[in-house]
């Protein structure tokens, strides 16, 4: 990893014409419009791939129906908030038998677009790009990885998972023979914005950045930021809380448990007025 992973003043700000790719849990929130797709919302659209992965491992079971409960426990989610999700793919399920897993894998896949194959470029071969490449799970899940490129003379024309490094250089030609719709950058922080610059300009409209650099896109280009560090530091605000929380229960002898809030953690409430 490099130390040199900071955020750039002047990359940080919107520029004319463009916008800025938002980080979001887990990832990032999708850019661009309030709704994705076909009128559904993109805080549904994000949780699609839970219930696909749920579904899935049903699938695999032979289970041919599901509960929204069910699915909703094994997604990880509030089975009303699932059953809402469901019903802006025009999925309602059928009263006492829940719904056909099959039917709704195939659902989900066509309203994520994972019914045909999308191919997929990684630019940065270091420590996380080679683990990206040399990550087996994007087949299964329709993403073909067709082209790994870095700028380095270390790295390039090394060969990772069957493909060969390839100089940046050579990065305009591949597009254009290959046509790759998504970038996956896991270049330094210092050089994101200028290799997502030259990444857009030949018509990728796509990009997951890695690097912890908010990028400016043009209208139209949908980018998602992954940041692990942010979820470290939630998870850590989380167990400071709740050990905050243990030490006041233990301060308040007889004080009710704490209870559990939407997010399945302790409520704050219950303790209210000794964590300080
Ligand atoms: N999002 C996360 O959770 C997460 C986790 C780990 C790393 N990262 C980030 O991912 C990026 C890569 O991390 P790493 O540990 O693999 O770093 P690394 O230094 O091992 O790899 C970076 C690679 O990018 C290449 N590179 C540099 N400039 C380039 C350019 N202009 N064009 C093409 N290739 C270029 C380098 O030659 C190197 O091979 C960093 O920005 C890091 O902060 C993010």
């Amino acid at each position: 990893m490099n130390d040199d992973d900071v955020t750039v003043g002047p990359l940080s700000g919107p520029r004319p014409g463009q916008r800025a790719g938002t980080p979001g849990a887990g990832g990032g929130e999708p850019t661009g419009s309030e709704e994705a797709g076909r009128g559904v919302p993109d805080a549904t659209v994000a949780r699609l791939p839970q219930y696909l992965r749920a579904l899935t491992v049903l699938a695999e079971r032979g289970t041919e129906t599901v509960s929204s409960e069910a699915l909703a426990a094994a997604a990880g989610v509030g089975s009303a908030k699932l059953r809402k999700d469901l019903s802006h793919l025009g999925s309602y399920g059928t009263r006492g038998v829940g719904y056909e897993v099959a039917r709704l894998v195939q659902q989900i896949s066509e309203h994520l677009g994972l019914t045909q194959r999308w191919s997929v470029v990684i630019i940065g071969i270091g420590n996380l790009g080679h683990a990206l490449a040399g990550y087996g799970g994007f087949a299964s899940r329709g993403f073909g990885v067709v082209g790994l490129f870095d700028d380095s003379p270390a790295v390039v024309g090394k060969r990772v998972n069957g493909l060969v490094v390839r100089p940046l250089a050579q990065f305009e030609a591949a597009v254009a023979d290959e046509r790759p719709t998504i970038a996956v950058l896991a270049v330094p922080a210092a050089v994101a914005q200028r290799v997502c610059d030259r990444v857009v300009a030949t018509g990728v409209s796509s990009v997951l950045n890695f690097a912890p650099v908010v990028l400016q896109v043009p209208e139209g280009v949908h980018v998602r930021k992954v940041d692990l560090a942010s979820e470290l530091q939630i998870l850590a605000f989380h167990e400071q809380r709740r050990a905050a929380l243990a030490r006041a229960a233990r301060l308040v002898p007889g004080a009710a448990p704490a209870g559990r809030g939407t997010s399945g953690e302790p409520e704050a409430a219950a303790v209210a007025g000794v964590v300080r």
